[in-house]
């Protein structure tokens, strides 16, 4: 391999990047380069010990912590969208929860770009190249687990007692959220590495079992700053001959002879665009970066799924709370996942209910929603796509299919997930020393959109990332219920058995008004951004076709949760590994 030039330079070792770079290198002919902003995090424990998730170093120097525009629907408040800056990418630091979403919504992409090939059906068989499933052992059945759902090690009995709330309110218990029809309750399969109990990400799946591949090779600490031009490549044929990016603030090049792929991440991955002179002339302008080519979508259709939460006391003791309750106890359970990967640190269990719009509004209530939602379709697709008329129809046409499945049953507008232990807005110190029972009700079918776009050339400013989380009525409408839901989730049976009183959102929250209101003040990113880069037809303001090239460009594809058209109903990590080993398909595809 040369030192300098590859057949294919992927842009971030993250989730999809590393997925395309390992299937890529199968042929030993193939030569790729991974250029990755991070470190390699696999040695430390905050990464491979499951129930370390989410402390420590993982949300300091692992993580982008991309911070929003102030949101105006948010009373101005600045939101911190989490994603990993790690070989692995955002799997370094995620929860590890690993279902799939609706059929329907998948199907969406399809009839969306009208291709069959972006469906449900057609696109089963690269979720199941991504996974290996364990199914449960005797003991974690006997726990609750069902035949078909992978997980290890059960943290207590209360996520059996959350997936018992949600089925006592009328959720149908599944054996299998991931079979498409997710409207149902279960316990979540997890990405672990069930051979010895450890977190499995992007790096331990798709990189460590082939390292020592010649013909790969990976850089991290690596920031890529922009894509390189031949010169006088005209539109259509805009042909990348290299990548350029900072290593210890010096600029370095590496050459490319077939193909760029971008897998930076949603954010990541339209800045390197935009930095390169790809996007909206007049953002890049105003940026000071010279245009190459006028691509006025790279950034928008950006949509996030949002997170809130209601908290219960319980008196129960073994919650994750004990943890941070008493360090001495805290260090006995570490030690004892040290010793035989057995304690409260085994695991990170979750009950997922996936709520349907029947289980969160009334027949009239939803009536009323969708009947407004429809009368302002155009006012709200022409607001959502900042000035471009092509984006406008293309977001009404997702908001029509939207709307459609809410009527339908079969837009999932909630994830119902129950966690032995505090999760919610308030930190340690200031909330009582107690144990508790947590709901979280995530908004997982936005119809709101934004967008992310640089403010600078300068490839180490960070974007300016603006959500517009809540800007639709809709949304804000289902999130209300989620907390109203998860309220009576927490003192149904057999989760009021251990129910000790309501924390938040707090018993003087009563009307709807008032728990929108709390909710305005605390909502969060629920780190699943999507969109900014998005897989539609050119007409309806898409960037990427449907084999993931840029528009205008010879060969520059992205592979990321960037081209997600479509929000899901779900935790993304097995979609965008199914991205990924898509557009590992499409490539060799291409080039056979
Ligand atoms: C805190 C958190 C919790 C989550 N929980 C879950 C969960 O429980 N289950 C689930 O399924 N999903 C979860 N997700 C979401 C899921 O992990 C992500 O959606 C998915 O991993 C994104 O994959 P990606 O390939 O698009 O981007 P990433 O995996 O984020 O990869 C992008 C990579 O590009 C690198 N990069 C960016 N810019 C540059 C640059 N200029 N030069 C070089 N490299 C660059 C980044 O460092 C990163 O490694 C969570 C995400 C977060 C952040």
């Amino acid at each position: 391999v040369s030192p300098l030039t590859y057949d294919y330079v992927v842009v971030g070792g993250g989730t999809a990047g590393l997925t395309v770079a390992s299937r890529l290198t199968e042929d030993k002919d193939v030569t790729v380069a991974v250029l990755e902003a991070g470190f390699n995090a696999e040695g430390l424990q905050e990464v491979f010990v499951p129930g370390l998730i989410g402390t420590g170093i993982s949300f300091t120097t692992l993580d982008w912590s991309y911070a929003t525009v102030p949101q105006t629907n948010l009373n101005g408040r600045i939101l911190t969208v989490n994603a990993g800056k790690a070989l692995g990418g955002s799997t370094i630091i995620n929860s590890m929860i690993f279902p799939r979403a609706e059929a329907e919504q998948y199907d969406a992409w399809g009839q969306l770009n009208n291709d069959s090939t972006w469906t449900w059906s057609a696109l089963l068989p690269f979720f199941k190249k991504s996974e290996i499933f364990t199914p449960p052992n005797a003991l974690q059945t006997a726990s609750g687990a069902v035949s078909k759902l992978a997980f290890r090690t059960t943290f207590s009995s209360s996520p059996r007692c959350g997936g018992g709330a949600a089925e006592s309110l009328g959720f149908p218990a599944s054996p299998d959220l991931a079979n498409g029809d997710p409207h149902a309750v279960g316990i979540a399969p997890n990405s672990l590495d069930a051979a010895n109990n450890t977190r499995c990400s992007a790096a331990c799946a798709y990189y460590t079992p082939f390292a020592d591949r010649p013909n790969l090779v990976v850089i991290t600490n690596a920031t890529v700053s922009r894509i390189l031009w031949a010169t006088g490549s005209g539109y259509n044929k805009l042909t990348a001959t290299g990548v350029e990016y900072l290593v210890n603030n010096e600029t370095k090049t590496i050459g490319v002879s077939e193909e760029v792929i971008l897998s930076a991440g949603t954010i990541g991955s339209p800045k390197v665009l935009e930095l390169s002179g790809v996007g909206n002339s007049t953002i890049l302008k105003t940026a000071g970066v010279t245009p190459v080519l006028d691509l006025p979508t790279v950034g928008e259709n950006f949509a996030d799924h949002v997170h809130s939460w209601a908290n219960a006391f319980t008196n129960i003791t073994l919650t994750k709370d004990a943890l941070l309750l008493n360090p001495a106890f805290a260090a006995e359970q570490l030690a004892l996942w040290y010793k035989n990967r057995t304690g409260l640190y085994s695991a990170a269990p979750r009950s997922l209910g996936i709520a349907a719009p029947s289980d969160v509004f009334t027949p009239a209530q939803l009536n009323t929603l969708i009947a407004q939602a429809e009368a302002n379709l155009t006012n709200f697709a022409v607001q959502f796509s900042n000035g471009n008329p092509a984006l406008a129809k293309g977001i009404a046409a997702q908001h029509k299919i939207a709307l459609s499945l809410y009527k339908q049953n079969k837009e999932l507008p909630l994830e119902m997930n129950a966690e032995p232990g505090y999760s919610g807005p308030t930190a340690f110190s200031a909330r009582p020393a107690r144990n508790y029972t947590a709901i979280n009700s995530v908004l997982y079918a936005p119809l709101s959109r934004g967008r992310t776009h640089i403010t600078s050339s300068d490839p180490l400013v960070p974007p300016a990332v603006d959500p517009a989380y809540w800007a639709h009525p809709l949304d804000v409408a289902a999130q209300v219920g989620g907390i109203k839901l998860a309220r009576r989730m927490l003192v149904a049976p057999p989760l009021d058995s251990i129910y000790a009183g309501e924390f938040e959102p707090g018993a003087n929250k009563t009307t709807d008004a008032d728990i929108e209101e709390w909710l305005r003040g605390v909502v969060a990113s629920d780190n699943h951004e999507v969109g900014s880069l998005s897989m539609m037809p050119q007409s309806l303001g898409g960037v990427v076709d449907t084999s993931l090239k840029v528009y205008g460009t010879a060969n520059v594809r992205v592979a990321d949760a960037s081209i997600i058209p479509f929000p899901v109903s779900a935790h993304l990590s097995s979609t965008v590994y199914m991205i990924g080993e898509r557009a590992a398909d499409i490539i060799r595809g291409g080039k056979a």
